[in-house]
C-alpha cells in the first residue's frame, strides 16, 4: 500500500484571497488534476488543509476514485512542514508520496521511481537544483511525522530540517531528468503562472 498526501493549508497569498487548490485550471481544480495525477500511483489519498477549507475541497474533489480523508490543521499557518506532519499522521501506508496541492503536473511515474527509492531507507527527496523538493518526495510517514514534530520543538519551519533526522536518499538532477522532466516540480502561485499553465493542459 502506498499514500499520496496532499498539502493544500496554505494561505495563497500571491494568488489573491481565493484559495488556490482549487481554483480552476483549463476546466478543472488544481488540486483535482494533483489528485489525478497520484491515483496512478497510489493506493489511499489524504488531504492537509485548513477547516475552513474542507467545503471547497470536498467539492472539488467529489467523486474521486481515491476517495480522500482529510487531516486538518489543529494550528493553521505553521508552514508546509506541519501540514506534512499531519498529512503523515493520517495514513494508512508505511510510505507515502507527499505532494503540494500546486504542483499540476506531478509526473505518477516519478512518484513510481520515488516510491522505489525510498523503500528500505526513510525517504527519497529530488534535489534538481540547490533546492530539496520537500513537497513532491516520498516519506517513511511514521519516521517524518516524528522528525517534523522534533523539528517543530526546535523551533524550525524549513522543511529541509526534519530530513537531517532520516535516512534519506537524494535524487540528484541527473537521475531526475532519467525519469521524468522539471515540469512535475512546476508550482503554481499568482494568476499569471494559472492562466499560462492552463493553455498547456
Ligand atoms: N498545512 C499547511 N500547508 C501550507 C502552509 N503554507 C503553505 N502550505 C502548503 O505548502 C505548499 C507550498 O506553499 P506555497 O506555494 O507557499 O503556497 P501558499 O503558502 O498557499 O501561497 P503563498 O501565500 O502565495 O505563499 C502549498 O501546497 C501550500 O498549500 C501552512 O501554513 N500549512
Ligand atoms: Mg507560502
Amino acid at each position: 500500500m502506498r499514500a499520496g498526501v496532499i498539502v493544500a493549508g496554505g494561505r495563497s497569498t500571491r494568488f489573491g484571497d481565493s484559495n488556490k487548490a482549487v481554483a480552476d485550471l483549463a476546466g478543472t481544480p488544481m488540486i483535482r488534476r494533483v489528485a489525478d495525477c497520484l491515483r496512478e500511483a497510489v493506493d489511499e489519498l489524504v488531504v492537509n488543509c485548513r477547516e475552513d477549507q474542507v467545503e471547497a475541497i470536498d467539492a472539488a474533489l467529489s467523486d474521486h476514485a481515491l476517495d480522500p480523508t482529510f487531516a486538518l490543521d489543529e494550528d493553521p499557518g505553521q508552514g508546509p512542514m506541519a501540514g506534512i506532519a499531519t498529512g503523515l499522521g493520517a495514513v494508512d501506508s508505511e510510505y507515502a508520496a507527499v505532494v503540494a496541492c500546486d504542483m499540476p503536473f506531478v509526473d505518477p511515474t516519478f512518484i513510481d521511481y520515488l516510491f522505489e527509492q525510498a523503500a528500505s531507507h526513510e525517504a527519497a527527496v529530488p534535489r534538481p537544483d540547490e533546492w530539496f523538493q520537500t513537497t513532491q518526495a516520498v516519506y517513511h510517514a511514521e519516521a517524518m511525522q516524528v522528525a517534523c514534530r522534533r523539528a517543530l520543538e526546535r523551533g524550525e519551519h524549513k522543511v529541509v530540517e526534519p530530513l537531517f533526522d532520516l535516512d534519506y536518499v537524494v535524487v540528484e538532477r541527473e537521475d531526475v531528468l532519467e525519469h521524468t522532466t522539471l515540469e512535475t516540480f512546476e508550482n503554481l502561485n499568482t494568476r499569471e503562472e494559472f492562466k499560462a499553465a492552463a493553455d498547456r493542459f
